[in-house]
């Protein structure tokens, strides 16, 4: 059986823990707070990240990295992903030497335009690396709902075995080789996320925000094509299917947050909007790809205050007319 560690007993980290510990799995959550470890491990609770779903008794927190990682096989990594570099070096001293990181943040480190992967590579050298990534909301997987997503290794052979091993009876991993591919999609859609919340909280319309949905569809597919993805993983779970779910509901935090910032509502007490830090590092990195990505370029600059939105409305629709494909 596999020994699986979660790194972050955040909402993600505490949902995919909670997910294992019920199908039965070898499992141990670390986080850095001693009252969550200690809630989860007595009132089987995450009152901060998760508050009102039940977690499974047999689910044990430590806030302990050597009690954590010993012995592991798998180190799931699910903590915010401007963390992820610091974190990965922080638990070096600890991994087995054959324990396989994978991904579950999404982001690009915004100083440097790495992905995820090129950050745990460089700070635990000589691993083969995993992503996990793909439409799936902390709370529902927490609750037990149905999900899909993409899991993603450079060997074919990883990846299937990585689905194997992450996929329960509710939770279904599709294996991917395309790493790249499902790390741009997962980055990129939180930062089109912000833009349909946008255009619900300034009250644009149903319309609007099909519309946005759609040709922000367009930007994820060129720009993740130029970042090295494949078209077909950026028409999948975590491309398309990511960016369907959060562009739409707002249990998503980047699309609350967008919200917020339609209606001018504050936005200091909001939950992690990873979109916010992504957003300008992808402007940029499509500027120096030679992409067009007028929508994630129009919300780096709402983001950095250099736009209002009704600026930037004005803007995106006075763009000159072009045809639709090519
Ligand atoms: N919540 C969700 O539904 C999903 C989240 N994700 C991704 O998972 C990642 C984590 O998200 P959540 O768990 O939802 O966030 P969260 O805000 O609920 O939890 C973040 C966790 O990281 C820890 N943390 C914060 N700063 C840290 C640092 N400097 N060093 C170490 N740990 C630190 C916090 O203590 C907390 O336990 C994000 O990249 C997010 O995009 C992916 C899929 C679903
Ligand atoms: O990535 C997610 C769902 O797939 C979670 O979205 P938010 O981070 O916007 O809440």
């Amino acid at each position: 059986m596999t020994t699986i560690a979660v790194v972050g007993a955040g909402a993600w980290g505490t949902a995919l823990a909670s997910l294992y510990a019920r199908g039965g799995a070898k499992i141990s959550l670390l986080g850095r707070d001693p009252a969550i470890a200690a809630a989860i491990n007595t009132a089987h609770e995450n009152p901060r990240y998760l508050p009102g779903i039940d977690l499974p008794p047999s689910l044990r927190a430590t806030i302990d990295p050597a009690e954590a990682l010993t012995g592991c096989d798998l180190v799931l990594l699910v903590v915010p992903a401007q963390t992820i570099a610091a974190t990965a070096a922080a638990l070096a001293p600890h991994l087995p030497a054959d324990a396989v990181p994978v991904l579950c943040a999404k982001g690009i480190e915004r100083e440097t335009g790495r992905f995820m992967s090129e950050l745990v590579a460089a700070a635990l050298p000589g691993r083969p690396i995993g992503v996990l990534s793909g439409p799936s909301f902390a709370s529902d997987l927490a609750r037990g709902l149905p999900t899909a997503v993409t899991v993603a290794a450079a060997s074919e052979t990883l990846a299937d075995s990585l689905a194997r091993a992450l996929s329960t009876e509710t939770f279904r991993c599709y294996a991917s080789s395309d790493l790249r591919g499902v790390e741009a999609g997962g980055a990129l859609k939180n930062v089109l996320a912000l833009a349909a919340g946008i255009v619900v909280g300034r009250g644009l319309g149903a319309s609007a925000q099909a519309a946005l949905v759609t040709r922000g569809f367009v930007e994820l597919r060129r720009l993740g094509e130029a970042l090295g993805g494949r078209p077909e993983t950026l028409m999948g779970l975590s491309g398309l299917g990511d960016l369907v779910l959060t562009c739409s509901s707002p249990q998503s935090r980047n699309f609350s947050y967008g919200a917020a910032l339609g209606r001018g509502d504050d936005l200091a007490r909001l939950k992690l909007a990873e979109g916010v830090f992504t957003a300008a590092i992808a402007a940029r990195l499509a500027r120096d790809s030679g992409t067009e990505a007028p929508i994630i370029a129009t919300v780096a600059e709402v983001l950095s205050r250099n736009l209002t939105i009704d600026e930037a409305v004005q803007q995106l629709l006075a763009r000159p007319l072009k045809r639709e494909v090519g």
